[in-house]
């Protein structure tokens, strides 16, 4: 870890002190790298699927919804190439007895490579102010050249050992970087093993009859499984799409990352069917369709970044990630794969059943190619908290601690304050709640002084209060606040729907 740990645990503790996450079975000391949701935590992750589900499938008169099971057949997972390649390599630290991924160890010394070079790049920058060309300073600067260039070599090297399963060379590329245990500073290392990431179960009531079975590790293979299926009853035609959200397990190596890596976690995903060679030019768009998706929620487009990969799975032609700059750099928080026939056509020698289209205008039958976009809904939650958190310094030397939540994504749209707990104001005030809880989801407090509530609520990320007051009653207005700017307006009750839709509607959120 390194960039902002202190951001990162004020994350931690705010999720845990504001209802939105707890660790799973807390009071037997919790289950590692396995979490809980609390109350405000299932309505943000809620709202989150929703504006991912309306933006794919109520917005695409092409892409449609399922929710397949988590236990599959067992032969899905032969095909999909699971069983045999859904490997990590893993290594030991004999010493501190720690596990890491041999992998992740050198992509990390890579990544110290390129913050050399960017720091280099940022002095000179500051040196030669406007006149700076970086282009030109990047390939003409030797220090520059040598970091960037024996980065590439041990991608390149590492990326090959891996394709060939040459477990060996990657503990000799670990051995000859002198790459150290990030925790200890020992180099006191095992060999490279590889490690199955699926969690096993069994079907079945005795031992002998019983079946292994999976908990699926990914829900592309749900949607690949029920293809014809969709295609049939939903009569689509090339192209479309089927998207699902759903629970996935896998049994990380690492997972010390909160919620970034899970062993359960849920995916958004959604495969989309081509006619063979248009695809990639539907990968780059669904490329840009993804990365505007997460623009519209105004967290900062200096936060996003695109990562092509280099070194691509056995199934895909072209694939990149969608990086987030969370509290600990920029990681994966979506993928785009495009993931040719494979599927379908394992699937097809796995099950010796037909997976094709007949297209109509082509006059042919084949097997679509397939483009893939998948979300962590956990890492995107992570995201937006991340980003969200802000403590802000206020006129008179006092601060607050707000969550800048997206107004679409938060948990509650409105809180309903009664200034003070007496005089008809509760009354009205619930009148209010009881009127607008039909819309959305809002909440009614009267506890403390009214300074408090509005710290309150934003600290757990409400973007609007409503006050009652004593006027209220007679001329049926009360005053709102808005979170982020602290504005407050004097509006009609009668108003409050109309305003509170403007701040949270889909519709006025997502830009297509
Ligand atoms: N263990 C996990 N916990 C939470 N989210 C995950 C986890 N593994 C994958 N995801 C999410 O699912 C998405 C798609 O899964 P994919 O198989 O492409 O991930 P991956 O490339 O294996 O991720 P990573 O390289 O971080 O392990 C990822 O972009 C990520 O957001």
């Amino acid at each position: 870890m390194a960039k902002n740990d202190d951001l990162f645990k004020n994350v931690i503790s705010h999720a845990k002190e504001y209802g939105y996450i707890f660790a799973s079975s807390e009071i037997y000391d919790g289950l590692s790298a396995v979490y809980d949701y609390g109350q405000n935590g299932a309505e943000l992750k809620k709202n989150i699927k929703d504006y991912w589900w309306k933006s794919m499938v109520q917005m695409h008169q092409n892409i449609v919804g399922i929710d397949a099971s988590i236990l599959m057949h067992p032969t899905t997972w032969k095909a999909s190439g699971h069983v045999d390649a859904f490997n990590d390599p893993l290594i030991d630290n004999k010493d501190s007895k720690r596990r890491y991924r041999a992998d992740v160890l050198v992509e990390d010394y890579a990544e110290k490579l390129l913050q050399k070079a960017q720091k280099e790049i940022d002095k000179a920058k500051k040196r030669f102010g406007e006149d700076f060309d970086e282009e030109q300073f990047t390939s003409t600067n030797p220090r520059v050249m040598r970091y960037l260039g024996q980065r590439k070599e041990i991608l390149e090297r590492l990326g090959r050992s891996l394709t060939n399963e040459d477990l060996a060379d990657v503990k000799a590329l670990i051995e000859e970087l002198e790459i150290a245990d990030p925790e200890t500073g020992s180099r006191n290392w095992t060999e490279v093993r590889q490690f199955n990431l699926m969690f096993g179960t069994k079907l079945g009531a005795s031992a002998e009859s019983a079946t292994q079975l999976y908990l699926r590790p990914e829900t592309a293979q749900g949607i690949f499984v029920n293809f014809l299926n969709v295609q049939k009853t939903g009569r689509m035609k090339i192209p479309f799409g089927i998207a699902q959200i759903g629970k996935a397990f896998r049994n990380e190596i690492v997972a010390r990352q909160f919620i970034f890596r899970m062993r359960e976690f849920e995916q958004m995903e959604m495969q989309f069917f081509v006619r063979p060679g248009d695809e990639l030019k539907w990968y780059e768009h669904w490329k840009e369709v993804r990365l505007k998706w997460h623009y519209s929620l105004g967290l900062g487009q200096e936060n996003y970044r695109f990562h092509d990969h280099d070194k691509l799975a056995h199934y895909a032609n072209a694939a990149a990630d969608i990086e987030f700059d969370f509290p600990f750099g920029f990681k994966e928080l979506e993928g785009v794969h495009s993931r040719t026939d494979f599927d379908l056509k394992a699937h097809e020698e796995h099950s010796g059943k037909k997976l094709r289209f007949y297209d109509p205008e082509l006059k042919e039958n084949y097997v679509p190619y397939v483009i893939e976009t998948s979300i962590g809904l956990d890492r995107m939650f992570l995201s937006v908290l991340s980003a969200a958190l802000k403590e802000e310094e206020l006129e008179g030397g006092s601060s607050r601690t707000v969550l800048k939540l997206p107004a679409v994504l938060a948990p509650t749209k409105a809180a309903i304050l009664p200034l003070v707990k007496k005089d008809g104001l509760p009354e009205l005030a619930q009148e209010i709640v009881d009127e607008l809880k039909w819309d959305f989801k809002v909440q009614y407090d009267e506890k403390d002084a009214i300074g408090r509530r509005y710290r309150r609520q934003d600290a757990a990320g409400t973007p609007l209060c409503i006050t009652v007051d004593h006027d209220s009653l007679e001329d049926k207005t009360v005053t709102v606040r808005f979170r982020d700017s602290m504005e407050q307006k004097r509006v009609k009750i009668s108003e409050l729907t109309a305003i509170i839709r403007k701040e949270t509607d889909f519709r006025n959120w997502l830009k297509l």
